[in-house]
């Protein structure tokens, strides 16, 4: 099981690219990770964005959930809306290739692991909403 997050802020989404060496290299993605065995996916979240981009994270309601099998593995996907606590750093690329935020209109789904293409047009609008 992997958690991951929507964080939004000033209508841009947050997203991290993967490692090169890791599964799906290079891929723009919503950080997060794997969840430990007996551990809740809302704090596998909260650790896996403290060691990935340094923040301090409020995990709030699943925005979707979705199974996808790769060649090599399979993997359920749960996607909470997230805030930064006040006072978190900005986010930084600690164990990650790079960070950015983009908007609505930079979502492109070439960009995303396949398991994501399901969870873009909620993102869009979710962005699209913040906006202005
Ligand atoms: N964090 C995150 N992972 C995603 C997304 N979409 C998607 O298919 N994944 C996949 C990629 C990985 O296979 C898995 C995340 O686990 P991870 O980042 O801890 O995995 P990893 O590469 O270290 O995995 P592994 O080789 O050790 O099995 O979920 C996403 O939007 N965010």
């Amino acid at each position: 099981m992997v958690a991951a997050g929507i964080l939004i802020e000033h209508g841009r989404v947050l997203l991290t690219q993967r490692k090169k060496g890791a599964h799906l290299e290079g891929a723009w993605e919503f950080p997060g990770g794997k969840v430990e065995p007996s551990e809740d996916p809302r704090d596998a979240l909260v650790r896996e964005l403290r060691e990935e981009v340094g923040i301090e994270a409020a995990v709030g309601d699943v925005v979707e959930v979705t199974f996808h099998r790769y060649p090599a593995k399979a993997v359920l996907l749960l996607f909470y809306r997230v805030e930064r606590r006040a006072g978190s750093p900005e986010p930084a690329a600690l164990d990650v290739a790079d960070v950015r935020w983009a908007a609505h209109e930079d979502l492109r789904e070439d960009e995303f692991p396949p398991a994501d293409i399901v969870v873009l047009s909620k993102v869009r609008a979710l962005v699209a909403d913040r906006a202005g």
